[in-house]
């Protein structure tokens, strides 16, 4: 039997027509499902992603449960670091945690390549196993951005003001671009892995990067993300911005080879358009609304539903990763209600 998949969210994604809006949420497949957590107390992120067939699983839980109309494969932004030399460890109650932080320009030059199909063959047989074989929606691929990923590896671990971070760019930038290249390099070889095992669409995650301010963004980042959106533009699939509090960003983002802007809780989707944004917009509810009656969330979403049927091109998401405390039947309800209200507002 020919397996039907349901395109909503690559329309959206592409700024067509839909007959509803889509739907999707950040970290849907996690620790706010009692099956994920009874996984979780067995094996730790890494211990998961090594096992397809586990893997795979924990990916299309959120998609039957709560019936979004795309899947995100469960792994980390951390996840492709290690096959170029860098020890990553995840901490519980810390988060990613890095033995060997880069310090000098001799530390990035001692940063490899990867080699997807020997480094990393468990992430593309998970995304093989999925879109051959179980997914009845599009199976979004991911990485990280340079600026978040470089947090990490200079901070060594979670920081609150990046400011080693800061300092390195701002003082080594000769270390700082090449750092930027190596990663870049990464991320472009990495995700087009992603897409020829079968992703169908691709988002980049550059959670810290609203960090910065526009200037250093132009000059600092900017030229990266364009070189990694041009060359990912060839795969012809819908690319996918996103970061936490970069709304001044946003037109920036707007500028650059990808198609959709994924927007946090803190600029509306019509303050957006303003503004001049004229791609798809994802977002961007607030994911501590989740926490409150069910009358909130309601008249929270139309608002953000009813800016977003304005215009071609919405996606509705969170504007950050479900927390952990949210109660899976609230996402559930939430996809529904999201289905139903558009389906009878777009007609
Ligand atoms: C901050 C952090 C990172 N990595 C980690 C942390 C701290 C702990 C935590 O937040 O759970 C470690 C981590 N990341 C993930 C886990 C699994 C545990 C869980 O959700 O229970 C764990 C323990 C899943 C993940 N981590 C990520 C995904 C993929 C994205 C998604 O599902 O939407 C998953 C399944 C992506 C990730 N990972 C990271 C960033 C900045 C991002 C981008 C998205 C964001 O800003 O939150 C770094």
């Amino acid at each position: 039997m020919v397996r039907q998949i349901n395109e909503t969210f690559l329309k959206a994604a592409r700024g067509e027509q839909t007959d509803y809006t889509p739907v999707w949420y950040m970290r849907q497949a996690g620790r706010s499902q009692p099956e994920y957590r009874e996984i979780k107390e067995k094996y730790s992120l890494f211990e998961i992603t090594h096992q397809p067939e586990l893997c795979a699983y924990v990916t299309r839980l959120p998609v039957e449960q709560y019936d979004v109309d795309a899947a995100i494969l469960y792994k980390d932004i951390m996840s492709p670091l290690p096959a170029i030399g860098v020890d990553v460890e995840i901490k519980s109650g810390i988060g990613p945690v890095i033995s060997n932080p880069i310090r000098s320009l001799a530390d990035v030059e001692k940063l490899g390549e990867i080699h997807p199909e020997e480094d990393v063959p468990y992430v593309l047989d998970t995304i093989k196993l999925l879109t051959e074989e179980q997914l009845n929606v599009p199976l979004i691929g991911f990485a990280g951005a340079p600026f978040t990923l470089a947090s990490y590896m200079i901070e060594g671990g979670p920081s609150k003001n990046y400011n080693k971070t800061k300092a390195f760019m701002y003082s080594e930038p000769k270390a700082w671009f090449a750092l930027m290249d190596k990663l870049a390099e990464m991320t472009i070889t990495y995700v087009k892995s992603q897409i020829k095992a079968g992703a169908r669409a691709i988002q980049i995650f550059d959670s810290w990067v609203g960090a910065l301010n526009v200037q250093d963004y132009r000059y600092f980042i900017k030229p990266v993300m364009n070189r990694i959106f041009s060359a990912l533009r060839e795969e012809n699939v819908p690319l996918i911005m996103f970061g936490v509090g970069a709304s001044h960003l946003a037109l920036e983002w707007n500028d650059l080879p990808l198609d959709v802007v994924g927007l946090d809780w803190r600029l509306q989707i019509e303050e957006a358009r303003q503004i001049g944004v004229h791609k798809t917009v994802q977002g961007n509810l607030d994911p501590a609304i989740l926490l409150a009656p069910w009358e909130v969330i309601e008249e929270r979403a139309k608002a953000i539903l009813d800016q977003g049927l304005a215009h071609p091109g919405h996606i509705f998401n969170l504007g950050h990763g479900v927390f952990p405390s949210v109660n899976p039947e609230t996402l559930k309800r939430l996809t529904t209600f999201v289905h139903e209200y558009t389906a009878i507002n777009k007609r």
